[in-house]
């Protein structure tokens, strides 16, 4: 018996309608803080997938002859319906995804301050008028909507990763068919509703759930699609974006990060305590943002080192839903196999576990929120993504070893320093090879400002006044004949 909440859907929206997959197939969503079965979900594949994209390009053909105006006015009427609606999406998002009730509300402010940034946005997609070479020719530069995007999401987000991708499509003039993460479909299949509810029309928004790959593979080769959107993985993004390119996609991509988080001798200590606290533990430690290493300079190392593990101890860890909660469950059972790898591996190689550093007496992927001293770069906490509540602690002695330290990884997403000295806070900030920067700050993001990634953290820019470029295309128009 699929759970009660007034916003859940267990079908996919494909042109305005509500409809199981074509063969009648499902799959079984959980609440990971319990292990119930909330309800299910379509597993539909490529037709379904074909169909969604027709829908949404007939849809296109209408949609972007909007004003921008209009588009707008439409887009505000669903950040209000989502706004109305944020205990409810929230209590949803914690069901399907374990984080706490507080931060799944403000995930979803979150992403309803993306769609009313981008319905802002709507009205300033400029163009050129170019100062003609020639008298008797006039030049423009247009910018229109690219067209039909595919979007593919992730489980730890699964509201404000949509939001921030759908605000700038819509806004730009563009329709999208998403298909969210399997574990965490409901939140997205709640935005449909709100969609359907304010009046988008049909085909504007399409929401497929089921097989990942057939979806994808849809996506990347049907002609009516002309870009991808894309968080998750690293790993995943990379394949993704290789296939989307044969068939010459636009694509745009969000992927994994290895933050830095580095905290000088000189720096205020109850700040950076705190800051780290943010940056590590935020979603349980499950975010693309997260501190993955702490760097800790060696005058400041051992009361930092104390203050934190009473931080971290002190923090309350269950279902997501009950009062007081800060750390729910692991999203599944291979978090937990990660970060038990990452504990052993460090402890191994000679670190020390100061508190946690086992699973959680509440059972299933209940982890306890683990801080360890005496890390080093060969461990493999130093290189790849966590993604789960373990703090590890290394320390250094000189600004360049804090530089050398914090840029050697393949990933380039947040990173963060806490310093007092002004200087040093310009020289790290500009030494950093990382799209995000926090300065004396562990929770930087917001829709006004740019968030993408360098090297391996991915390919474009979402949210900001940048980040409805990557949804329009840029056409050249030369008018003569003027005599
Ligand atoms: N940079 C960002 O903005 C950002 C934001 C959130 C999460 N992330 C990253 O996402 C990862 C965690 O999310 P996840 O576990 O959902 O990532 P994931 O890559 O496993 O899955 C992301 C999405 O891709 C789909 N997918 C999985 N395999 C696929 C395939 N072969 N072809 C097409 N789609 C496929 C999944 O169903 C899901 O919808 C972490 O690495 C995190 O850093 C990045
Ligand atoms: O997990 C990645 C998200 O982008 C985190 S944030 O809420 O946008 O900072």
């Amino acid at each position: 018996m699929p759970m009660s909440h007034p916003l859940l859907r267990q079908q996919c929206l494909i042109n305005g309608v509500w409809q199981d997959a074509m063969d009648g197939a499902t799959i079984a969503v959980s609440n990971p803080s319990t292990g119930d079965v909330l309800g299910s979900i379509p597993r539909a594949g490529r037709a379904e997938t074909k169909a969604a994209i027709d829908a949404a390009h007939r849809a296109f053909l209408d949609w972007r002859t909007w004003t921008a105006a209009d588009r707008a006015n439409l887009m505000m009427k669903l950040h209000d319906a989502i706004l109305a609606d944020k205990a409810e999406l929230g209590r949803l998002l914690t069901l399907e995804m374990g984080k706490p009730l507080a931060e799944a509300v403000g995930e979803v402010t979150l992403g309803a301050a993306y769609i009313r940034w981008f319905a802002e946005e709507a009205r300033r997609v400029y163009g050129d008028v170019i100062p003609s070479p020639w008298k008797n020719r006039r030049l423009l530069a247009v910018r229109e909507p690219v067209g039909v995007v595919g979007a593919i999401t992730p489980w730890n987000f699964p509201n404000s990763m949509i939001a921030r991708k759908l605000g700038a499509a819509l806004a730009a003039g563009c329709t999208m068919v998403v298909k969210p993460a399997t574990q965490t479909p409901y939140s997205a299949l709640a935005i449909g509703v709100l969609a359907e509810q304010v009046g988008f029309p049909p085909g504007v928004l399409n929401i497929v759930t089921g097989s990942a790959a057939e979806i994808a593979a849809e996506m990347c080769e049907n002609p009516l699609l002309r870009k991808i959107t894309f968080t998750g993985s690293t790993s995943v993004g990379k394949a993704l974006a290789a296939k989307a390119m044969a068939h010459m996609k636009r694509v745009s991509m969000e992927l994994g990060g290895n933050a830095p988080f580095i905290v000088f001798d000189d720096a205020d200590l109850d700040a950076a305590v705190a800051g780290a606290m943010l940056a590590k533990f935020r979603n349980t430690g499950q975010t693309c943002v997260c501190a993955n290493r702490i760097l800790v300079q060696s005058g400041i190392h051992d009361a930092f080192v104390e203050r934190m593990a009473t931080a971290v101890s002190a923090m309350k860890v269950g279902d997501g839903l009950q009062d007081g909660v800060v750390q729910g469950p692991l999203i599944d059972m291979a978090g937990v196999r990660k970060i038990e790898e990452h504990i052993a591996d460090a402890v191994a190689k000679g670190a020390r576990v100061v508190t946690g550093g086992a699973r959680h007496a509440l059972g299933g992927s209940f982890f306890q929120p683990t801080l360890i001293t005496g890390a080093t770069s060969d461990m493999a906490v130093a290189r790849d993504e966590t993604f789960a509540p373990l703090a590890p602690i290394f320390q250094f002695e000189t600004e360049a070893d804090a530089l050398r330290m914090a840029n050697d990884t393949e990933y380039g997403l947040a990173s963060y320093v806490y310093t007092r000295d002004l200087g040093r806070a310009f020289r790290i900030m500009e030494g950093l090879d990382y799209g995000l920067v926090g300065i004396n700050e562990g929770l930087i993001t917001t829709e006004v400002a740019p968030f993408g990634g360098h090297k391996e953290s991915g390919v474009g820019v979402e949210g900001s006044r940048h980040g409805i470029d990557d949804y329009t295309t840029l056409k050249y128009a030369c008018i003569g004949g003027l005599g």
